[in-house]
This record gives C-alpha cells, structure tokens and sequence, in this order.
C-alpha cells in the first residue's frame, strides 16, 4: 500500500490538460481563465471626480472664499473649458474634473447664490479626485490561471473584454456499480439499496469546474461492467464507484485491466479509501473509488478535487490543512492515515470529531465541515493538543 501523499502525485500525474475555448463573460462566472486579460485601456480613462461639488484651482480655499460657477461636468457629459483661479465648475461623482482643478469641494461646503458659491465649511481630508489610471494602466493585466470569482469578472469587464478564453470543463464519466443500488426515486427491493454517492460525487465535481455525466448503473457482471466503460471512453475522466474491494463481485479492477487499463496503484493506506484504484485507460484518466458513500466522498475532497484543478490548468497540490486544537481526547491511531469527520468551530478554532467514524454513514459526513488527518501510527492526543485538518 502506497501512503496518501504518493497515491495524490499518482493522480495528479494522470491529468491531461484541457484545452481553451471562448466564453462570454456573462458565462464565465467560476471557470478557469486560460490567457491573461490586458487591459486596453486605463481606468478610470480620465481624472475623475470621487464627489458632487465643485472643482477649484485652489488646493487650500477658505472659509468664506468666494468662486464663480462657470460650467458643469457631468458623468458622460464633460466641461470643455478648464478652471482658472476665483472660478468653479458645477461637478458631479465620476465626471471628469477639468484642467486646472487642484481639488473638488463638497456641495455642503458652500452656499451657492446664483453663480456665486461660498465656503461655509473647512475643505478637509482629499482633493476628492480619482487619478487616471488609478484603478488600472492600459497593458496592465489580470493574470491566469485562475478560478474567476465574481470581482474577476467585473474586473474583466472594466478592462474591455467581452469574452475570456477559459480551460474547457473536464467531462467525468461517473458509473455506480452493484446490483444492489437503485436510483433516487425508485423502490428498492428489500436487498437493494439506492446509489447516493454518485449523486453527491456529481455535486462535488461540477463545483471544482467538470462537467459530470450519470451513467447508467452497471451490474455485477463483467459484460454490464464493460458496456458502460466502453460507453464512457469518450470522457476526459471516468470515475466507478464500488466493486474496487476484494470480494467475489468487486470486478472494477479486473474488467478495466482487461479493457487496456494501465495501473498506477491500487489501496493507499488511508481510512477511509483503502481500496482506491487509478491509472490511464485509452485517452481518459481513471479513478476506481471504493463504494462505501463516504469513502467515495473523502477520496473525491482528497484526490478527484486536485485532480479537476491539474486538468483546468490551476497548480494542484495536497488540500490546504490548518491547525486546530482538539477539543478532546482522541485514541492512539492503527496504520493508515485516518481523515476522521469532524466540527470544526471559527469561534475558537477547535476540532470535534465524531465519535462514530464508519464510512457508511452519511449523516456524520453531511453534518461535518472539517477532515482531521491522523497521521498513521500518531499516537493517542489530549484534549488542547493541536492537530491538522482539512475543511469542507
Ligand atoms: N475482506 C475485506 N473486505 C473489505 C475490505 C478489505 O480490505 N478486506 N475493505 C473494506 C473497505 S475499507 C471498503 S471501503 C469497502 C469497499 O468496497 P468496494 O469498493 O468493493 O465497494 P462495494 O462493496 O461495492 O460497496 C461498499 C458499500 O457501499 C455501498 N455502495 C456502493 N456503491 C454505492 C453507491 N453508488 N451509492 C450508495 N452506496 C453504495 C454498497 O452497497 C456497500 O454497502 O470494502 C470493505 N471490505
Ligand atoms: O476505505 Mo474503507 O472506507 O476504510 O471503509
């Protein structure tokens, strides 16, 4: 059995890069971006004002100073003069100011009587101006690769690009396997249960940016086994879920040998996730996740979530894992890495995990937000001790 840390570089190691396609900025809202966006020109494009005033010559004026409004600059509708000593231009948020201006002046800083304003107030703090240029130069660049969050993309906007070139979404070929699962909605028989992970798996990937297609559940044979791999061999990854152990109907390992499937490993010494499986098969990567729901679920935080990162162009590493102090004592651990489904709380940055760890149960799995890694062997910690983990 391989540790954790080697079986992710495996994994990682088996991603092909997506290639670019063009989206509409309305559309590319979380996806990765392929080519930097240069700025085609500077923002704000013209010294602006930041208030509505006045703009003024005078860097300093006083109270009681006295100024003669001759125009107005408006946003979309500029001042064509400039401003000379004694004189004012009428000025509103996000004009340009004109030339001459040292500073704007609050419109409740002076009293205004035809033409003729006066100071009433103290012109304090800021010349309330925006530089040109200010925000952004033009050729100044938002750099890729990166997860475009929403201020990237109003960022993108007010650089002049109406589309982005973005990774393509990996497609990922999900496959349930075992005759005993039946899909939400349907009534199981009495030895039948119904495919959860698959479900959760979609969410999962389809939040680090892939395009997840359910396939159709494959049965415990090797003819259902193989229909549907050869009906996912398009896919950019093909992801099963079960059959990976060693038990009489675990075939995910035999069939996909026997389909061409070139093994980087199979079982790390994690808990849960033993009986992980990966490699190439045809054009496609291929990860064979054992069955237990959370099982599937811990490797997909750990390896798949990397794995989609590395395929859209972003650096892929380990999980980020921060400290957090146990809020409990906790036994000594056996061999295998353990990823224990915990509560993580901000307030004090404490750990919990739950008392009961086995990787059927999903309720413990949907009420954690947190992985607390236990290094293999590590032995048992008191409650105060500081430890890793990783959150959900
Ligand atoms: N003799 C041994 N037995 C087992 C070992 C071992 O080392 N020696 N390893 C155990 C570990 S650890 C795991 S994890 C499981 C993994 O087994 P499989 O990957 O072969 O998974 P299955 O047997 O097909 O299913 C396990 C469990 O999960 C349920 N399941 C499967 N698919 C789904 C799905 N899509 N949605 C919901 N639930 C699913 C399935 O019904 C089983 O209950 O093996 C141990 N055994
Ligand atoms: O991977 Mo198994 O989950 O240790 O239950």
């Amino acid at each position: 059995m391989i540790s954790t840390a080697e079986a992710l570089e495996k994994v990682v190691a088996l991603a092909t890069p997506m290639p670019a396609e063009t989206v509409s900025l309305a559309e590319a809202s979380g996806r990765v971006l392929a080519k930097p966006v240069i700025a085609a020109h500077a923002q704000p494009p013209f010294a602006a004002s930041a208030m509505d005033g006045y703009a003024i010559a005078d860097r300093t004026p006083k109270i009681e100073d006295t100024f003669n409004v001759v125009g107005t600059s408006a946003a979309g509708h500029g001042f064509d003069g400039s401003v000379a000593n004694s004189e004012a231009v009428r000025i509103f948020t996000g004009a340009p100011v004109p030339p001459g201006t040292a500073r704007v002046i609050l419109q409740e800083d002076v009293a205004r009587e035809g033409d003729t304003i006066t100071m009433t107030g103290a012109a304090e703090g800021g010349t309330h101006i925006r530089p040109a240029g200010g925000d952004f130069k033009p050729g100044d660049t938002l750099d890729a690769p990166r997860r475009l969050s929403p201020s990237d993309i109003a960022l993108a906007a007010s650089m002049g690009s109406a589309a982005l070139s973005v990774s393509k979404k990996p497609v990922v070929a999900l496959i349930a396997t075992g005759d005993e699962l039946v899909m939400p909605g349907e009534t199981p028989r009495a030895d039948q249960i119904i495919a959860s992970n698959t479900f959760g798996l979609k969410a999962m990937l389809e939040n680090a940016g892939a395009t997840a297609r359910l396939m159709p559940i494959a049965k415990d044979t090797v003819q259902s086994l193989t229909t549907v791999l050869e009906m996912a061999a398009d896919a950019d990854l093909i992801v099963t879920i079960g059959g990976a152990s060693v038990g009489d109907h675990d075939l995910v390992g035999d069939v996909a040998a026997e389909m061409g499937l070139e093994r980087a490993f199979y079982k790390v010494a994690m808990r849960p996730g033993k009986p992980l499986l990966a490699g190439r098969m045809g054009t496609a990567a291929m990860v064979g996740l054992p069955g237990n729901p959370v099982s599937s679920m811990v490797c997909g935080e750990i390896f798949l979530r990397p794995l989609i990162d590395k395929m859209l162009g972003l650096p892929a590493g380990p999980r980020t894992r921060h400290r957090a102090t146990l809020s409990q004592p906790i036994a000594a651990n056996a061999g295998r890495e353990h990823y224990m489904r915990a509560i993580w709380s901000d307030c004090d940055n404490t750990v919990k995990p739950f008392e009961r760890q086995d990787s059927s149960l999903l309720t413990v799995l949907a009420r954690a937000n947190a992985l607390l890694i236990r290094p293999p062997h590590d032995p048992a910690r008191e409650a105060g001790e500081a430890v890793d983990i990783i959150r959900l």
